[in-house]
Order: C-alpha cells, then structure tokens, then sequence
C-alpha cells in the first residue's frame, strides 16, 4: 500500500453540484490547426490530392514549429467506441449488452432499471363498471385514489437507489388512428374490461391512453472532485476505494515541456479494436504503450516495447518518488480534441493484480474523467459517496490522479466526449503488472 497515501487526511469528496463546475482553461503554448491544407495548396508546397483537410497540425506557438500531425478519419471520430472496455474478469458486475449501449449513449447509470409500462389504460371512469352508483364526488374521489395508486405502482420496487426514477405520463392518442392496431391485441379489443365501448369500435366516450416513459427531469446527482489529497469514495466487501488527486502535481514550466515532447516524440497510434458482438471500430483517441510486458485490454494488444521514452520515463520516477509506488508499465492516450474519449472501464485485469495502482498523469487540456459505482456495488450497505450517484474530476494541465484500492473493482470510469472547444490532451496511465501474472494479462 502507498504510504505517503495512508499519511494524508481522508477527506470527503467535496459535495458540490455540477452547476459550480468552473472551466479552468491551461491552455499550453501550441496550436492546433486543421487549415493547413488551405495554407498548403494555396503555397503549392502540397500536391492538391492530399487530403490533408482531415488532419490537425501542431504547432508550437513561440517557435512556429510543427510538433505533430494527427489524421483525423472524421467517419471514426462521430462516434464512440459502441462497446465500453469493459473487463470480463469480475461477469457479475458488467453491464448487460443492452444496458453498455446505453452507457455509451448518454449518461445512464449501466445498472438503471426501465419500468416497463402497462400497454394501454381506460381513463374513462363514467365508463368504468365500478363507477356505476357512484355520486360524482364519489367517482372523483375514487379516481384521484387511483391516480394515487397508479403513481406510486409505476415506480415501486423497480428503482434502485441512485437511478433517476421514471415518471410514466399518460399521452392521449387518437382512438381512430388506433383501432386498427388496437384490434391485434385482444386485451384491449374494445367490449373488454380495458375498453369498455363495443366490440368493433373504440369508444367514442372513453379515451384511450398510452403509457409512456420519459426521463424525469430530474438531475443525475453529480458531485466535482477538485480537492488536493486522497479521497475515499466507498468501502464494499471488496475493500475501500479510494483516489488521490493531485491537481498541480507539476510546475507550469514542466507540465508545458513535458506536454510538447510527448506530442512531438511518441509514435501515436490510433488502433482498432473489436466489441463483444465481433464489430471492428476504430478507437476514438490516439495511444502506445511502454513496458517489459505485453499488455491486453479488451480486444487489443500491445507487444512489449522496453524502449521507453526518456520523458515517459523521467515522470514515472518523480510519481514513483512521490508516492513510494512502483510502475513499470505506461498506457499512453492522446486525445486530439473533444470528439476524442475513452468509454467506461475499469482497468481490472488480472495482470495489475486485485488492487491495482493507477497513477494518471494528465497534460494538456483540461478533460472530465468520471466515475461511476458498479452495480454490485449498489447494494452494499457501507459507502461515503451515495453509491450511484456520479463522481466528475477535472483533470487539468500537470494534475496527478491515482486510484487504489477496491476502485478498479467497484467503480468505472472513462473520459466522456466533450461538444464544445477542447484542445489536445495527453494522458499517462502508469500501472504495475505483476510480474508472475504476466501471461494472464490477456482474460
Ligand atoms: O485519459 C484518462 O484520463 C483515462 C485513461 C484511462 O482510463 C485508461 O487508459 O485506462
Ligand atoms: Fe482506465
């Protein structure tokens, strides 16, 4: 365990909404531009067939140096990748598939539960056989107790905590236009206790109502992490979770140098991966990898690459240094601009051991890395954080976040994509892989 870790306080992540979260912009001395093609034919340094209209250039602001040049194969980038790199090890905390849809769709917790809503109701209650010999006031007041029951029927015992409930709105439809749809389901024929006008026409006294479900506009609790020091954010079966954040782990000066040779001195590679249902995508940000192993996640493999980069190297040193733990692997990502993500993971192989140590440095670029429990980890009764409720992290220039612990077991995360202005941001996973584990990188 890090020592310098157990020494510092264990605080509670500070609590606050997502409506105080402040865009900190640290933005480093390059530029990116995707005009170069126009610059280039204009000068006719370029033959014109070269697409270069689909790439960003780098370049660096006080020298007008170009550091890199990124493809961008726009077709690739509109979407996520469908599946999340999600880990087989633990089945009984994955998502299903339906739901990892969902995941990588917006922001439903994977574990959210859909009310499945009744086909069709009769809201006529001067049509309703129980009403018959009832006063009026009577017949009110018998429907708003069912309204009443109604309501909290739709909701009981199918929301879990943390999941946003479902309202079930009645719509009003045109019972003309539903007839003949109507007329294939014989619960709802009309002479049937559902519709109670005759058989063969709908009732022009009763109105028919279908059953939807909408998102309850009700806000997803999101709780900003920006506080200095370690945080524990659950303690399951599993163990305590736990991140230490770091937010100016280097100086400006280190952060920018740093940033502009990883960029300029990496060979990036933007790779291909595979999801569960065997379709190829291509993922949605640049990476490499630097370690004595090889190392598999999902369906990609990385050989082992002993040629470490000198600065990849010197930054592992200083957090070694800092927090009294050894790496010796990096999984390096570059993340060309907002369209760029990684979808919901835990870094949970069976290579980094049971509770791995994960110390991700950040350059560039301020990006959110969120983190959500797991579903198993709903029904555990010990927790800090409300377990379900989403956790943000604003992982800014030079900022140092390690996760320990039960995380990789209790919680996701990734690096949602961002619709507005973003810069390029580097990331540097460093990780241990267990040397007698090492075979078993791959599950
Ligand atoms: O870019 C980041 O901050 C996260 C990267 C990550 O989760 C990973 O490489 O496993
Ligand atoms: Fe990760």
């Amino acid at each position: 365990m890090d020592k310098s870790c157990d020494q510092s306080h264990d605080s509670l992540p500070s609590m606050e909404e997502e409506l105080l979260i402040g865009q900190k912009e640290q933005m480093p001395a390059v530029e990116v531009t995707g005009n170069v093609a126009l610059q280039a034919n204009q000068d006719s340094k370029v033959p014109s067939s070269v697409p270069l209209s689909n790439s960003n250039v780098v370049l660096d602001r006080e020298s007008g140096e170009t550091l890199a040049e990124f493809k961008k194969p726009i077709e690739n980038m509109a979407e996520d990748n469908p599946l999340p790199r999600q880990r087989t090890d633990y089945p009984e905390t994955n998502p299903s598939k339906a739901e990892e849809r969902e995941v990588n769709q917006g922001s439903i917790s994977p574990w959210q539960q859909t009310v499945s809503p009744p086909k069709r109701e009769v809201a006529s209650d001067t049509q309703n056989p129980d009403a018959v010999g009832q006063t009026q006031s009577q017949q009110h007041a018998e429907k708003r107790r069912r309204n009443r029951l109604q309501g909290s029927g739709a909701l009981s015992g199918l929301r879990k905590p943390g999941t946003r409930p479902q309202r079930s709105l009645p719509a009003a439809v045109n019972t003309s236009q539903k007839a003949a749809d109507m007329s294939r389901d014989p619960s709802t024929e009309p002479g049937s206790l559902e519709n109670p006008g005759l058989p063969g026409q709908p009732s022009s006294l009763s109105f028919v109502f279908e059953e939807v479900t909408v998102e309850a506009p009700i806000k997803e609790t999101v709780h900003l992490l920006e506080e200095h020091g370690k945080h524990i954010l659950s303690r399951t079966n599993a163990g305590e979770s736990w991140v230490m954040f770091v937010p100016n782990f280097l100086q400006e000066d280190e952060s920018d140098v740093s940033f502009k040779r990883l960029i300029k001195e990496l060979n990036w590679q933007q790779r291909e991966n595979t999801t569960g249902d065997g379709e190829m995508y291509t993922e949605p940000r640049m990476s490499l990898w630097f370690g004595e192993f090889p190392y598999t996640y999902s369906r990609v493999s990385w050989n082992l690459n002993k040629e470490w980069n000198e600065q990849v190297a010197s930054l592992k040193e200083k957090i070694e240094i800092n927090f009294d733990h050894k790496y010796n692997s990096v999984l390096c990502n570059l993340y060309r601009d907002g369209h760029d993500s990684i979808a919901w993971h835990s870094d949970d192989e069976y290579g980094l051991g049971k509770e791995p140590n994960i110390a991700s440095l950040s350059l560039g670029d301020t990006r959110y890395f969120e983190m959500m429990t797991k579903k198993h980890a709903l029904e555990e009764k010990e927790k800090y954080l409300p377990l379900g409720s989403k956790l943000k992290i604003p992982l800014s220039h030079g900022s140092l976040l390690i996760m320990g612990g039960a995380t990789q077991h209790d919680w996701l995360h990734r690096v949602p994509k961002e619709y507005h202005d973003k810069g390029i941001r580097v990331n540097l996973t460093y990780r241990w892989i267990i040397p007698d584990n090492r075979d078993h990188v791959a599950k």
